[in-house]
C-alpha cells in the first residue's frame, strides 16, 4: 500500500523526560487517523516532529517516501503538508480575514481574481464568509481556529495535521468541520480529546501511552 507518512523508530525527549522511544506508525495514501492520549503524552511534539518544526532525538521520518534528513529537508514539501497548530495565536500572516486566507495562493502566483473567489468559496463552505474584512486578532477562539482551518484548506494540502481542530468550536461549527474534513480525501493524522469528533472521522485511532503508540 502506498504511504504518505511512514514513522521509523522515533524517540524524541525533553528536557531529560522522554515523551516516545522507539515509536512506529505508517499512514497511507488518503488514509485518516486519529491519536488521542492524556495531557502532556507528547501527541502535540508528534505532530511538530511530522510537520517538520522540531526534531526527533532518534528515529526517522519519511514523508511520500522520502526520508526527512534535516528541517531543511521538509522545504519541499511545505505545499503538502497541512499543519493546524493548537495554538493558532501565531499562525497569522496577515491582519485580515481575506488577506490571511488568500495568502498561500497568491505566493504561488495565481492572480488576485482567482484566489479570491477560491477564498469565498472557502469562506462560504466554513460558513464565515461574514467575517472576510474582519481583523483576525479581534476575533474569538474559535472563529480564528475556523479561519486558521479555511487558510490551511484552500491550499489543498496532501497530508493534513490537525492538532486539536475542534478546540474553542461550538456544536454547529464542529459539525460544519466534521462534514468538511468527511469530505476531503486526503491523509490526516488529527490530534484531539474529543472522542464523537474522532469517531465521526476516522474508526482507526492510536492512543499515546507511556512511550508507545497503541492501536484502540
Ligand atoms: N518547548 C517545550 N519546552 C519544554 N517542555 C515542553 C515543550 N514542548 C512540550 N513540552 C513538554 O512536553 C510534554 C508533552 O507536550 P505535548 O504538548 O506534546 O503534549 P500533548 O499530548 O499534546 O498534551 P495536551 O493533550 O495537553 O495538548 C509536556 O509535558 C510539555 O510540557
Amino acid at each position: 500500500m502506498s504511504c504518505s507518512v511512514n514513522i521509523k523508530n522515533l524517540s524524541y525527549e525533553i528536557n531529560g523526560r522522554v515523551l516516545f522511544e522507539n515509536l512506529n506508525l505508517d499512514i497511507s495514501h488518503k488514509e485518516k487517523i486519529a491519536i488521542v492520549g492524556s495531557n502532556g503524552s507528547g501527541k502535540s511534539s508528534l505532530l511538530k516532529i511530522i510537520a517538520g518544526l522540531i526534531k526527533p532525538n532518534k528515529g526517522k521520518v519519511f514523508l511520500f517516501h522520502e526520508e526527512m534528513t534535516s528541517l531543511k529537508e521538509y522545504k519541499k514539501f511545505r505545499n503538502e503538508i497541512g499543519y493546524l497548530p493548537q495554538d493558532v495565536n501565531d499562525f497569522f500572516l496577515c491582519p485580515t480575514v481575506i488577506e490571511d486566507i488568500m495568502f498561500n495562493l497568491r505566493a504561488k502566483g495565481l492572480s488576485k481574481e482567482e484566489v479570491y473567489k477560491k477564498a469565498c468559496l472557502m469562506l462560504e463552505q466554513l460558513d464565515i464568509l461574514p467575517l472576510q474584512n474582519r481583523n483576525i486578532f479581534d476575533l474569538s477562539g474559535g472563529e480564528q481556529k475556523i479561519v486558521a482551518l479555511a487558510a490551511i484548506l484552500i491550499s489543498e494540502p496532501k497530508i493534513l495535521l490537525l492538532d486539536e481542530p475542534t478546540n474553542a468550536l461550538d456544536d454547529e461549527a464542529q459539525e460544519k468541520i466534521i462534514n468538511i474534513l468527511n469530505s476531503i480525501n486526503k491523509s490526516m493524522i488529527i490530534v484531539s480529546h474529543h472522542k464523537s469528533f474522532i469517531q465521526s472521522l476516522t474508526p482507526t485511532i492510536y492512543k499515546l501511552n507511556q512511550d508507545n503508540l497503541k492501536r484502540l
